[in-house]
């Protein structure tokens, strides 16, 4: 019986590189957590113990942070280009470097007489929501995946869940009329990235994305996924496809009738869990 080296890569995980733009009074910051990691020929490193083809994790930690300074992190996307093409330029034995940027957004803290401006070095981070890019780079081609984690949504109508299944351990009520609210965890690949406004496109993704779930009636998560990723693939055609990870964050209706009190869809528990878990992706075709 034989035993072999499967599938192995290496690199180092969640280096937290905050970046201060700081040319002028008005800085401007990126708070980053970023992981990258080389795939290629590094046998000899695991079955002979031999480190020359093995650029360490370390050097891979200092050039994360070097490039955030020397390339600069003008977008998420564009500082995990650049920092996967030289790690895998660095390192003859692998065939490929794999980034993972999140970013944590901050906001400028507007106080009195700064009202539309915001300070020019005083932030307060936003809570929750995280941007994400992931690219993949190898010698002779270049996959970036945008995304973002953690974006909180509520309807508190325009939403049911009716018409289900139902077996002998079925006891769910039919919803014509219930909260509907996620977490929502999204990643868009880009079949041609060449030239694209990383930002704008962030912004315009994220904000179609809010606009198909506010705007459109839900008959089930699963249902609103679809229409949210079918608005965004038809907003920008050089998206292939798009995944959702979408944990449904149940609201249940309290009974307040033992206290003599009418609960018209007014008072809810939000359960921690356990929670639906409904995940898609929408492709387009090609
Ligand atoms: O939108 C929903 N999809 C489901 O699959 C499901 N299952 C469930 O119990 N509630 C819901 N809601």
């Amino acid at each position: 019986m034989g035993i072999r080296l499967g599938a192995n890569r290496y690199g180092k995980a969640e280096n937290r590189v905050v970046r201060i733009v700081r040319d002028t009074e008005r800085h401007e910051i990126h708070d980053l957590n970023v992981s990258t990691s080389l795939r290629g020929d590094f046998a000899s490193a695991h079955l002979e113990g031999d480190q020359s083809a093995v650029l360490p994790t370390d050097t891979q930690k200092n050039t994360a942070f070097a490039y955030a300074k020397e390339h600069g992190v003008a977008s998420v996307e564009d500082y995990a280009i650049a920092l996967g093409r030289r790690l895998l330029t660095a390192t003859p034995a692998a065939t490929g470097c794999h980034v993972r940027v999140e970013e944590y957004a901050w906001d400028r803290i507007f106080v009195g007489g700064d009202e539309l401006r915001g300070h020019d070095h005083a932030f307060v981070r936003r809570g929750g929501e995280v941007r994400t890019a992931e690219v993949d780079v190898t010698h002779d081609r270049v996959v970036v995946t945008s995304g973002l984690t953690d974006l909180v949504v509520l309807k508190s109508t325009g939403s049911e869940f009716t018409g289900f299944l139902r077996d002998d351990y079925t006891t769910l009520a039919e919803a014509d009329d219930r909260i509907l609210a996620t977490s929502l965890t999204a990643s868009w690949r880009w079949a041609r990235s060449e030239g694209t406004d990383w930002n704008q496109a962030h912004a315009q993704v994220r904000s179609t994305l809010l606009e198909a779930f506010a705007t459109t009636y839900s008959r089930a998560l699963q249902e609103t996924l679809w229409v949210m990723g079918r608005a965004v693939l038809e907003r920008r055609p050089e998206i292939a496809e798009i995944s959702f990870a979408a944990p449904n964050k149940h609201h249940h209706l309290v009974d307040l009738a033992p206290f003599g009190v009418e609960n018209h869809g007014e008072v809810f528990i939000a359960a921690d869990r356990p929670y639906g878990l409904i995940e898609a992706t929408i492709t387009r075709d090609v």
